[in-house]
């Protein structure tokens, strides 16, 4: 039987998977909601995205790409969800738990859902019960930009059922774009969630004037308080080196691609929270996911004084230069 796959979300990363999705040789049906009529009208029309990463040919039929995610949820059996996490719940409004029952879960999401304070995974597993076997995680260093340009890029897709992570992946390989299968889904997340926050301190950094010397111990100290976090969360052994956690983080905190990073440059450079968000037609994950993983981590206390001093930056009204100046002075 040839897979269906729906993809919800019609932002930069989706577009770059849906791409992805087309380009692989295997026989597929994909269907597409977005919430914005006017952009799928211009898709139909003219086989581009007119908001997100609009080089990129899209040559889905158009009869699949619809506003009316009920209808596009019915369709497939593998569903990729992939709006920003703070409008998950929101997007998701009318669907219930028999909706999604059976079905293959798929979260692109980097980031935590607000009012439950969740990660994607947990959100579909609790409140749509949603067995972990049947939840996926698409992650790596990956930007929606160099997969518009056909740049090499690697992806981990994470299951708890290592097999079904196989089979999503076999739908992904491309020329440009290699896979690997991890049953870390916790992990995998939560260092997907952390590492946009880092990348939010990178740039707070690079705004006010540190340097490359300083960039390299910011992130050295980074992947530790990842690895801290993890390791407390959901103890299992695995390598922090891999590219799904050191390597997102990476790409994250240096690409002139990276939301997190211009967002954070801006806030280093004295633009207000409120302006660096209306300055970006995108969505910066970190800004959410510095205050869920401050609260979060009220229960397990892990030492993290990047994430306190974004916290601080972003919800405290604290000067960027005053906070990353005391920051420095815990780093090593
Ligand atoms: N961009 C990338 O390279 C990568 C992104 N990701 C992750 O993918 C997820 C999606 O991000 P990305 O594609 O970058 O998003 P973008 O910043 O490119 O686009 C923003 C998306 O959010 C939607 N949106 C904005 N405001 C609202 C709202 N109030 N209610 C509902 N939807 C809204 C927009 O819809 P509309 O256009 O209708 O306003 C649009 O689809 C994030 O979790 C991100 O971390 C993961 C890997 C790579
Ligand atoms: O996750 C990403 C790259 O792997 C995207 O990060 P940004 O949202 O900061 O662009």
């Amino acid at each position: 039987m040839v897979p269906k796959i729906a993809m919800i979300g019609g932002g930069s990363w989706a577009t770059a998977i849906v791409k992805m999705l087309s380009d692989n040789l295997s026989e597929k049906e994909i269907y597409w909601w977005m919430r914005n009529a006017e952009a799928i009208e211009h898709i139909k029309k003219f086989k581009h995205n007119p908001h997100y990463i609009s080089s990129v040919e899209l040559k889905l039929a158009g009869e699949n790409i619809s506003s009316d995610i009920n209808c596009i949820i019915k369709a497939a059996e593998y569903i990729i969800l992939n709006v920003p996490a703070a409008f998950l719940k929101s997007s998701l409004e009318g669907i219930s738990p028999d909706d999604l029952k059976g079905k293959k879960i798929i979260s692109a999401i980097k980031g935590i859902v607000p009012e439950d304070n969740l990660i994607v995974g947990e959100f579909l597993h609790e409140k749509y019960a949603i067995p972990y076997d049947d939840i996926l995680v698409v992650s790596g260093p990956c930007h929606a930009e160099e997969v518009a340009l056909e740049k090499l890029s690697y992806l981990t897709i994470a299951c708890t059922d290592v097999e079904k992570a196989g089979v999503f992946a076999s739908f992904l390989n491309t020329r440009y774009i290699k896979t690997n299968v991890s049953d870390d889904i916790f992990g995998t997340e939560y260092a997907a969630v952390l590492k946009n926050i880092y990348a939010v301190a990178s740039g707070i950094c690079h705004g006010i004037g540190y340097g490359d010397n300083f960039q390299a111990v910011l992130i050295s100290n980074a992947i530790r308080e990842i690895k801290r976090f993890v390791d407390a969360v959901h103890p299992i052994n695995r390598d922090i080196k891999e590219s799904a956690y050191l390597g997102d983080l990476l790409v994250t905190a240096y690409s002139q691609f990276s939301r997190n990073r211009t967002f954070g440059n801006m806030v280093g450079k004295g633009y207000t929270v409120k302006s660096a968000q209306l300055e970006m037609n995108m969505i910066a994950e970190g800004y959410y996911a510095a205050k869920c993983m401050h609260i979060k981590n009220e229960i397990f206390e892990v030492n993290m004084p990047i994430c306190t001093a974004v916290y601080n930056v972003l919800y405290n009204n604290r000067s960027p230069h005053i906070e990353m100046k005391m920051l420095a002075e815990k780093l090593n």
